[in-house]
């Protein structure tokens, strides 16, 4: 399964696009990025098989255990892309949330959109470990 940041704005170099980096180059599951400019922008065709993750503070929080067993499950049922939208600096509205299939929060503060970035890809590392049995994730 595809796994597909679509972000809202422009990382560059930065230390932000270092931490992505150091997460996603370890990613074993296929990857994709796509940046879009704050406004605007064309985003890329949803097909059928995919789910749509909406980063948002007023989202659900997820145990990383829960966010990869989330992942587990699309991946068995044969979605082929999990597509993850990161919104600019005046978010996402009503209805853009209500088209998701899973509203995602990293808690209810409010983080710049390239830290959000490098949590998400974090995440989406550890939820990758954790399918493969790798020790990355430890639980106290
Ligand atoms: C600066 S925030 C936008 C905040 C804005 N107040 C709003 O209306 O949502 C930019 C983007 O970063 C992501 N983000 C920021 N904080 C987040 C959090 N706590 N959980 C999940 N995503 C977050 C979201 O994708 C958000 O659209």
């Amino acid at each position: 399964m595809l796994l597909h940041i679509v972000a809202r704005g422009r990382i560059g170099r930065s230390p932000e696009a270092e931490l992505v980096e150091r997460y996603v180059k370890r990613l074993s599951w296929p990857y994709k990025l796509t940046e879009l400019p704050d406004t605007g922008g064309k985003m890329p065709a949803v097909e059928h098989g995919c789910r749509i993750v909406m980063l948002d503070e007023t989202g659900q929080v997820l145990p990383s255990r829960d966010f990869a067993a989330t992942l587990e499950k699309w991946r068995d049922s044969a979605v082929r892309e999990a597509r993850f939208l990161i919104g600019a600096a005046d978010g996402f509205d009503d209805a853009q949330r209500a088209s998701a299939d899973l509203l995602l929060s990293f808690g209810r503060a409010t983080w710049p959109h390239l830290l959000a970035r490098a949590m998400l890809a974090e995440q989406l590392y550890r939820a990758t470990s954790i399918l493969a049995n790798h020790p990355y994730h430890r639980e106290g």
